[in-house]
């Protein structure tokens, strides 16, 4: 099943985009700041979240219009809407039924790869643990729950451990429940982590070893009984740090490669980048029996001649539409007649797209 039309309104940099979609991949070209990767992110918002920037819906409504956004798609026999009307949040209709951002998550799986995320290993814990959640969460629609509830059971630990409150009645209930939800996780996250070793072809580009790390706390325990253990031992600790200090919220992603078993952060940037590409392949191929729409932010740009064919050949073998950007039409050159090409351009303000012959 694939996304076969796309219709943006006064979405960013487009007062109206109608975009026709097949199975093969679509390489968008044009100068800086045409609105190239505009595309990719509304194509984002067809997962729940706020999409690959992460943004405000109102930072995502073409300024200087009163009106709000809005998304449609077509997916095989389903139409999919998505808009943000001034002044209020998201919404999402399926087939004309108001629906919740999860049950869209369950439709499509959106995976993407923007230059951000080149910093990815370098980064603090954080930002991989997110990358690892999102992930995690492609291939287990539960993990967005099990977090929330995680979450929650620690923020109101952390407002004990802020007002140093020191009874242990008042933490047992909470304890337990990051611990059950908390074991979960990382259940998931392990799980996610051998799925995704197991897809990568290790052809073109490095396989990655990746390992759940401890990060700063005890973050890789699948067990509830000890991590309810440890955080009642680290109490007094967590207590003069007025937070919780250890736990999976404090997990980190470990990436190595190659026959040195070289770590990701010692590798040079063209290496990390087809690292993170080995693990985004992975992933959507892994999902090879749901719709999958794969978004390559300026990625061409970084991999030399022959990892950029490469690239283009496994994408071509995927069992997942692709849309990727790249500011000139030769860094496509190795698709061939493979793939479609979007010429745009930006005039007053307003982006508009050709389809290159
Ligand atoms: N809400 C908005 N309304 C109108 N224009 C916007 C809005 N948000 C961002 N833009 C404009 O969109 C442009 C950026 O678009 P985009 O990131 O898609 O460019 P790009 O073609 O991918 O560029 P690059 O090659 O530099 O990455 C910027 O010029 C920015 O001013």
């Amino acid at each position: 099943m694939t996304l076969s039309r796309l219709t943006l309104a006064q979405f960013r940099s487009w007062p109206r985009l109608d975009l026709d979609l097949d199975h093969r991949p679509l390489a968008i070209f044009g100068p800086n700041g045409s609105g190239k990767t505009n595309i990719l992110e509304a194509v984002s918002m067809l997962a729940p979240g706020r999409g690959l920037r992460g943004a405000a819906a109102p930072d995502q409504a073409r300024q200087g219009r009163a009106a709000g956004w809005r998304i449609r798609a077509r997916l095989g026999d389903s139409s999919i809407e998505t808009a943000a009307p001034p002044g209020q949040t998201r919404g999402v209709v399926v087939d004309d039924k108001p629906v919740t951002q999860t049950a869209l998550g369950r439709l499509l799986r959106v995976i993407w790869l923007v230059p951000a995320m080149d910093r990815l290993w370098t980064d603090p814990p954080d930002t991989r643990r997110r990358f690892l959640d999102r992930l995690t969460l492609s291939l287990m629609p539960d993990h967005a729950d099990l977090a929330l509830g995680y979450d929650r059971a620690m923020r109101e630990r952390n407002r004990l451990l802020k007002d140093q409150v020191a009874d242990p009645g008042w933490y047992r209930a909470l304890e337990a429940q990051m611990a059950e939800a908390g074991a979960a996780l990382t259940r998931n996250r392990l799980s996610a982590l051998s799925t995704i070793i197991a897809a990568q072809d290790g052809a073109g580009f490095p396989a990655a070893t990746l390992a759940l790390l401890p990060g700063e706390g005890h973050a890789c325990d699948a067990d509830p009984a000890s991590i309810a253990d440890r955080l009642a031992a680290m109490r007094p600790r967590d207590l003069a740090a007025g937070r919780s200090l250890t736990g999976p919220h404090r997990a980190d992603l470990g990436a190595s490669w190659g026959p040195q078993d070289m770590p990701a952060a010692l590798s040079s940037t063209g290496e990390q980048k087809a690292l993170l590409l080995s693990l985004i392949l992975a992933n959507a191929r892994a999902l090879s029996d749901q719709p999958v729409v794969l978004l390559l932010d300026e990625v061409a740009a970084h991999l030399d001649a022959d990892r950029r064919a490469a690239l283009y050949d496994r994408i071509c073998a995927l069992p997942a539409q692709a849309l990727l950007t790249g500011t000139g039409d030769e860094l496509f050159a190795a698709f061939g007649p493979r793939a479609r090409r979007l010429r745009v351009v930006r005039t007053d303000g307003a982006s508009t797209a050709e389809e290159a012959p």
